[in-house]
């Protein structure tokens, strides 16, 4: 009866908390900008004060600076925070990233990134809108409706956000540790929401992620740039060597050329390729979420197998390379390829640095060139794999029911998160990734968007999983 009170008035404040949004979404707190770091802490402190604004004890904790692009830069605060503290009840760690991609409206966005408009067909667009903040705004949400519908919280709140997910959560696995049985140390289990459907049509719930190792290639020579007509074709060119290693490390089907990378992949079991058999995916998902006709494999099992449980190599960018409209006739003097391999059961990134490190000097040197060739591992995160029959995707799986009246189906993501492991290992409680978001939300991409149906619903489901998790057995 009280979760009918509570999914009643979260219908009619439906527009309260898109405003809500709106706010946050307005924050550009983009994590692998360092000018913009003072707005990711201003997402740290409207967080804290929409929290505090609910009667929760929230902190902000500091830890330290990084250097980026040969600049020390403070690191955003981690929030923690804590709502109710009675031993009768339950607790649930929940971690959510306060921080974003970065998004400029040039990228070919339709509207301005951090400005969120709601479309004719109901979607809410802007930076951030799915991955995370729709999911971090959904808690506070959850948290007014309870106080607003008059029924009591039924569990222990503890609560870790950070601001540098995008950017390889630098600094949060040292502070989990160390508060692991400290301020962590009352946790039942961890949930996150920062993952997404599969598909359009089906919640699901998330039991495994690929890891991530991300890399800078930087080739150098000359002292300066350098005109074309002048110089080229009589000195090495640093983009050309690039180009030529670049092109070394992934063929255009995805297959990794580079030796040693698959070597501790997990072989694919016949019991494991079963689980493919029944989820509900189509190629038609895969092309309404890319928007074209794109597909390497032909069966939607062969896909979801190269997006969850085997490695990928990507490319994304040339950094100090001409990249405006018009036609420069310039030789960039130095030039920072960069692409990341997505990981996966039992690969390790000492391995992956190892073979990344002796492919790329290899295949320069093979290009004689009098130019340098130098490679760095930018952040590293480990891959994760939980079961999805413990107790508490049970309940998870409940609270689907409840809400959308569908049972969740069980699935993997490939993308990362990678401080997940860590509270699992630290904690030694089982983590459970409850998705908000639809498959097709454009997280990371231009015109990322959020429906609305999904942002209510996933407030309703919030509030679901807290009461289920307040009568269960923890088993
Ligand atoms: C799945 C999650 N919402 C996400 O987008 N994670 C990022 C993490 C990351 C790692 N390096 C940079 N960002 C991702 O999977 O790309
Ligand atoms: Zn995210
Ligand atoms: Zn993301």
């Amino acid at each position: 009866m009280s979760l009918q009170k509570i999914y009643e008035l979260i219908d009619s404040k439906k527009q309260s908390y898109i405003e809500r949004l709106h706010k946050a979404v307005s924050i550009p707190s983009v994590s692998a900008d360092a000018s913009l770091r003072p707005k990711v802490v201003e997402m740290a402190d409207f967080i804290v004060s929409e929290f505090e604004k609910l009667g929760a004890k929230m902190e902000k904790r500091d830890i330290g600076s990084h250097v980026m692009n040969g600049v020390e830069v403070p690191l955003p605060p981690i929030v923690l925070g804590q709502y109710g503290n009675d031993p009768a009840k339950k607790t649930v760690l929940i971690y959510n990233h306060y921080d974003v991609q970065p998004a400029k409206k040039s990228d070919g966005w339709d509207s301005e990134p951090f400005e969120l408009v709601v479309d004719e067909k109901d979607r809410m667009l802007g930076r951030g809108v799915t991955d995370d903040k729709g999911p971090l705004m959904g808690w506070i949400a959850n948290l007014e409706a309870y106080k607003e519908a008059g029924v009591d919280f039924p569990v222990n709140l503890l609560m870790c956000f950070e601001g540098m997910e995008e950017y390889g959560s630098e600094g949060l696995d040292d502070l989990i540790v160390a508060e692991a049985n400290r301020y962590f140390k009352k946790a039942d289990c961890v949930c996150i929401s920062d993952t997404y459907w599969l598909g359009t049509r089906k919640p699901v719930l998330t039991y495994g992620l690929r890891g991530v190792s991300y890399f800078n290639v930087t080739v150098e020579g000359p002292s300066a740039d350098l005109h074309s007509g002048v110089f080229g074709g009589t000195v090495h060119e640093p983009m050309t060597d690039l180009i030529a290693v670049m092109a070394s490390l992934v063929k255009p089907d995805g297959t990794i050329l580079v030796p040693g990378i698959v070597d501790e992949v997990a072989p694919l079991t016949k019991d494991e390729d079963k689980l493919y058999d029944n989820i509900d995916y189509s190629m038609d998902d895969l092309k309404q979420a890319v928007g074209g006709e794109i597909n390497v494999y032909d069966s939607p099992k062969d896909t979801l197998q190269h997006r969850w449980r085997y490695p990928t190599l990507s490319l994304h960018g040339i950094q100090g390379a001409f990249s405006e409209s018009g036609a420069k006739t310039v030789i960039p003097a130095k030039v920072t390829g960069k692409f990341s391999i997505r990981t996966v059961p039992n690969m390790t990134a000492e391995h992956i640095n190892k073979c990344v490190k002796e492919h790329v000097e290899k295949v320069f040197a093979s290009l004689n060139s009098k130019n340098r060739v130098s490679v760095e591992c930018l952040h590293s995160g480990s891959w994760w794999i939980s079961s999805p029959f413990h107790w508490h995707y049970t309940i998870g799986a409940k609270a689907v029911k409840t809400v959308y009246g569908v049972e969740p189906d069980l699935v993997r993501e490939g993308g990362s998160i990678p401080i997940t492991l860590t509270f699992e290992t630290a904690l030694n409680k089982n983590v459970l990734l409850l998705s908000m978001g639809r498959g097709d939300d454009g997280a990371h991409s231009i015109n990322e968007k959020l429906d609305v149906e999904n942002y209510v619903n996933g407030i309703k489901l919030f509030a679901t999983y807290v009461d289920e998790l307040s009568k269960s057995e923890l088993k």
